[in-house]
């Protein structure tokens, strides 16, 4: 989907593409965007140099020292799969920020970053937030669409969207280079559904993302789009469109490679005192909606 395509019959045009994309496979890429290839290449860059300092390094600002869920996870400090108890852990490590606040409120506080004197570190900090600020905008342009699409007013989810106090998360994450001898189960991370409002994924060119395509049982492949931005469903806006748009399984199993992965997720989760309940024109005449109310916090903390 081309989302910077202008006047109003090519906005119509595009959120009917998303009608159709999240009512039934609840993913889609987006091209044509306002983040430059340029700074997503910093970005990438940026990430890597990150990654590659030394495990003592990183585990100064690991997760476990943060109250409020950012920094540094090792590889193995998650297992997202909920398809198999038995599943190894993910297979990657990451580095997560979100909007910096007083600590307090769930989730709320400072972020942890690299000391800037580390090899490659001294400009870590500016790019991530200047990459942060420029995928948080894209996601509220998304949201416009997303309301368009569901044939609400553009700026339904403006305020829920652009909250400074938001619950926002910027994850990125390295996936390292998979020996010959790597099976499925010890390769990239496990089938989940993203728990938020939206995601919008950046991968770099390797691979190995897959969607669950639910009335085949099959997993399908999504490739690496140069610039784009894949683009899904979590499960609030599930509950919040009654189930009419979909927070569909996904997971990684990194192609065998001696080349690393990298990728960074962005979840907008919106307003943390917004009450989520089914939107206009989502529950069919005569009948109750799926789910009771539920503010946003109370979803997270769940
Ligand atoms: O790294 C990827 O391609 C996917 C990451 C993902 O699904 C997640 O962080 O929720
Ligand atoms: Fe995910």
């Amino acid at each position: 989907m081309r989302l910077s395509a202008g006047d109003t019959n090519a906005k119509k045009a595009c959120a009917l593409e998303v009608c159709d994309a999240y009512e039934n496979q609840g993913f889609l890429q987006i091209v044509g965007h306002s983040v430059s290839k340029d700074l997503q290449a910093r970005f990438l860059e940026a990430i890597a140099s990150f990654f590659a300092l030394p495990l003592e390094e990183k585990q100064k600002i690991s997760q476990e020292l943060s109250p409020c869920y950012r920094g540094y996870e090792r590889v193995g400090g998650q297992k997202l799969d909920e398809l198999d108890n038995d599943a190894s852990v993910d297979q990657k490590e990451g580095f997560s920020i979100r909007p910096e606040r007083p600590l307090g409120r769930f989730l709320a506080g400072p972020n942890q970053w690299p000391g800037p004197n580390l090899p490659g570190m001294n400009s870590f900090k500016s790019t991530y937030m200047e990459y942060f600020d420029a995928v948080h905008a894209l996601s509220k342009d998304m949201f416009r669409l997303i309301a368009l699409s569901l044939n609400l007013d553009e700026g339904y989810f403006d305020e829920f969207a652009a909250d400074p106090d938001g619950i926002c998360l910027c994850r990125s994450h390295h996936y390292p280079p998979t020996p010959p001898d790597s099976t499925d189960r010890t390769r990239g991370i496990g089938a989940h559904t993203d728990f938020g409002a939206l995601t919008l994924l950046l991968q770099d060119n390797v691979g190995g993302l897959e969607v669950l395509h639910k009335p085949t049982g099959t997993w399908h492949s999504v490739p690496p789009l140069e610039g784009s931005y894949v683009c899904n469903i979590g499960d609030l806006m599930q509950r919040w469109t009654n189930d009419r748009y979909r927070s569909t399984m996904h997971r990684v199993i990194s192609p065998l490679s001696s080349k690393d992965r990298y990728s960074c997720a962005f979840f907008n989760e919106g307003m943390r005192d917004k009450v989520v309940e089914a939107l206009p024109g989502c529950v069919p005449y005569g009948e109750k909606p799926k789910h009771g109310p539920i503010r946003v916090e109370d979803h997270q903390i769940k």
